[in-house]
């Protein structure tokens, strides 16, 4: 940026011919969503006026003062004979925040209402509409007059400011009674004074509140000093360094991750690692966009890179998206030295280069085969538990004899198993695993153990450095072959992923298959996708349980945040699925009429017959639909569908149909508890997890529903 003489304009006059710097433009991150949704003649009038403000050397600023207006330094310019931009004009310093875009009276109208200024204690800006807020308090007043008490009488006015609660909030705050009066004014106040005050209300002490605040900031802040807070403000605010910048965030407002990135997610690409290092954080706080630019850096300055995920589809994206960062960046070249490859097919890439086409064994095959051993040698064990034990166990724990599984560990295997019972396990096993190797067959699994071997044995690896999304899926075989990808060294492995997600797989710590992150791992928790309602209310769904993370500790979502708002997510019970139907037909279709294209629309249900019916009650009402299968990410028509496939999606607006006691936790999907209590625990959690996945791909607007009794998992958010 480039400073200089002060930019101010006086009067309702607009300026014209003054000695002026130039300016620098910051625009507001909500205006970008707005932006998306504008007729293409207006974005383009948007883009040639604000391109120009940038080089409003010469000719000065069309910027017209507001009468009457709460914050007299916002102004409106001119973008055409309808529409007004909103900028905030700052005392001092050059840069122009940018807020809105709107026809003439609305963006008048809203610029008299509304007040930016500078959070004390996190040094960020905030913006806020006064007028609601004053015109709250009489109510307010009103029943406060009435109560024996205030809500916040036990902490002191001091206390308030030190965690930058300021003085209208404060006058706010100082009339509150019950805690549901702080929930409900969470689209009134500064999202980060409301979060304060739902801490306090919550009955969490000003010392946990400060530190939930994550932001507290060493220098002294100046509530004066707009230019400062703006650059404190990265979640909100964008600094757009000149017109090629501009033209490229309004070419793809939806897109802004290619080009800019928050500071914690840019530390985590640009880091260099002694070793193996992990990345954590709640939903869409933009691991997997860490993911790829680490991808890309590592691929700039050398390379090759592995960028890799569990499933076939989800590499798809990352695919897509890493072109679309290499075309941003203009290196089309280093993204040709990253390879994007799911791990399996990694995995049968390997073993078919050495072995040729695996004869894999099919599940129905499987189960008969662990039938046949079991009847043969007359134990009283079933299929399912030895197919179980087999995977987590024996190939999960490269268990090669009878000694070995005798000390092998079987957590999360539930009941212990008497020495004799476990000779009679590593019978079958045996026996099994004769008849695969006597047949030539494979599972998914073993031809990844021996891809792992394949590359374990090979010096030169095939890849520099291996990246990996949704990290905590993977099974330990899958780690194994990652970890033989790669020489150990500097920045050798990179994984992101989020333990509340967990949908797949038993869940290992990476300490185990030879992956050591301690001392390298952070975290991220500004989520991008979600409103902070969306975001609470999913949040809920996860609340005290215990989840490990990939080092084995326990796990937290503490402190993830959205500074969005929108409205609070629609939960709704039926008495019977076709009334629920008829709800989801509804919604989907008022979404449709507000302006919402069917392509944004998700719907998701936690069984394939559930998506096809849903699909059918949408395309009854002329509503075209499509059920999501493999490959089919992308397309025209609302997409249905099962939670698992929601997985690294993300929809305007979502709903969760068939939440049903009956049907969530899905019966099927649930190890009995008798017969094996802790596998039921991890089933039941994982089921959940599900549920938890598919609300945070919402990121403006959720609708959960169920027909009957409700889920367990939602029941407690009930009440
Ligand atoms: N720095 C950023 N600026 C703007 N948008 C961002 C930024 N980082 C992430 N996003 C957006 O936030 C959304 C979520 O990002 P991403 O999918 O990377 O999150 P995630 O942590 O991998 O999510 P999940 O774990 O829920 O799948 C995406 O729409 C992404 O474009």
């Amino acid at each position: 940026m480039i400073s200089g003489t002060r930019n101010r304009d006086a009067g309702s006059a607009p300026d014209h011919g003054r000695p002026i710097a130039v300016p620098q433009l910051a625009i507001h991150k909500d205006f970008l969503t707005e932006f998306a949704a504008l007729d293409k003649p207006v974005r383009e009038r948007v883009a040639e006026v604000f391109t120009k403000f940038e080089q409003a050397t010469h000719t000065g600023l069309h910027l017209e003062k507001i009468t009457g207006a709460r914050d007299d330094r916002f102004r409106t310019i001119r973008i055409d004979q309808f529409w007004r931009g909103v900028v905030l004009a700052p005392e001092s310093g050059d840069t122009f925040l940018l807020l809105r875009v709107l026809p003439h009276d609305k963006a008048y109208e809203w610029a008299k209402t509304r007040r930016v200024s500078v959070n004390t204690a996190t040094g960020r800006i905030e913006l806020r509409d006064v007028a609601a807020m004053d015109s709250a308090l009489p109510q307010l007043e009103k029943m406060a007059a009435k109560a024996p008490e205030r809500l916040f009488a036990g902490v002191s006015d001091a206390v308030l400011r030190k965690l930058g609660v300021d003085e209208q909030t404060l006058g706010f705050a100082r009339t509150l009674t019950e805690p549901f009066q702080v929930e409900a004014a969470q689209s009134l106040l500064p999202p980060v004074q409301w979060e304060v005050l739902y801490g306090l209300a919550a009955g969490m002490s000003p010392e946990q509140v400060w530190e939930e605040l994550g932001a507290q900031i060493t220098e002294e802040v100046d509530p004066e000093d707009l230019e400062a807070a703006l650059r404190r403000s990265p979640e909100r605010v964008l600094l757009v360094e000149g017109p090629a910048e501009l033209m490229a965030v309004l070419a793809s407002p939806f897109d802004l991750w290619r080009i800019y990135l928050h500071p914690a997610q840019r530390s985590a690409v640009e880091a260099s690692y002694r070793g193996p290092a992990r990345v954590s954080g709640g939903p869409g706080t933009g691991k997997t966009v860490v993911a790829l630019h680490r991808a890309h850096r590592l691929a700039r300055s050398g390379g090759p890179v592995l960028l890799t995920t569990f499933t076939s589809t989800l590499a798809e994206a990352l695919e897509a998206n890493l072109a679309l960062l290499a075309e941003s960046s203009g290196d089309a070249e280093a993204a040709g030295r990253v390879r994007v490859e799911h791990v399996d097919r990694l995995a049968h890439r390997v073993f078919r280069e050495a072995h040729g086409r695996p004869n894999l064994l099919v599940q129905a095959r499987e189960r008969e085969l662990w039938q046949r051993v079991v009847d043969r040698l007359g134990v009283d064990l079933s299929p399912a538990f030895l197919a179980e034990e087999w995977r987590q166990v024996v190939l999960a724990r490269q268990v090669g004899s009878a000694a070995e599984y005798l000390q092998a560990k079987r957590t999360g295997r539930g009941r212990a198993l008497a020495p004799t019972k476990k000779a009679q396990v590593w019978q079958a096993v045996w026996e099994f695993q004769k008849e695969l190797s006597a047949q030539g067959l494979w599972t998914h699994e073993t031809v990844c153990e021996e891809a792992a071997r394949l590359l374990a044995d090979r010096d030169d690896k095939p890849f520099a450095h291996v990246v990996v999304d949704e990290a905590q899926d993977l099974s330990a075989h899958q780690w194994r072959l990652l970890r033989a990808a790669v020489a150990e060294g500097p920045d050798d492995m990179f994984v992101v992923g989020d333990a509340h997600q967990r949908i797949y797989g038993p869940g290992i710590t990476l300490g185990e298959v030879g992956v050591n992150v301690r001392g390298r791992s952070s975290k991220l928790s500004v989520n991008y996708r979600t409103t902070g309602e969306i975001l609470g209310w999913s949040l809920g769904l996860m609340r005290g349980q215990a989840v490990s993370d990939l080092e084995g500790e326990l796990d937290s979502l503490a402190g993830c945040r959205s500074e969005m708002r929108g409205a609070e997510p629609s939960v709704k019970g039926f008495a019977t699925w076709d009334a629920e139907l008829a709800y989801l037909r509804e919604t989907v279709g008022a979404w449709i009429d507000a302006g919402v294209l069917p392509s944004e629309i998700g719907v998701s249900a936690r069984s394939n017959r559930a998506v096809e019916q849903a699909v059918l009650a949408l395309e009854e009402a002329g509503i075209p639909a499509r059920a999501l299968a493999r490959g089919t990410a992308e397309g025209g028509g609302v997409a249905v569908g099962t939670m698992h496939r929601m997985k690294g999606l993300e929809f305007r607006c979502l709903a969760v149909v068939g939440a049903g006691s009956g049907q969530l936790p899905e019966p099927r999907g649930l190890t009995p508890e008798e017969e094996d209590p802790g596998a039921h625990s991890r089933d039941l959690l994982r089921e959940r997890s599900l549920l938890f996945v598919a609300c945070t791909r919402a990121r403006e607007q959720l609708s959960v529903s169920w027909h009957q009794e409700p889920s367990p998992f939602i029941e407690a958010l009930l009440s």
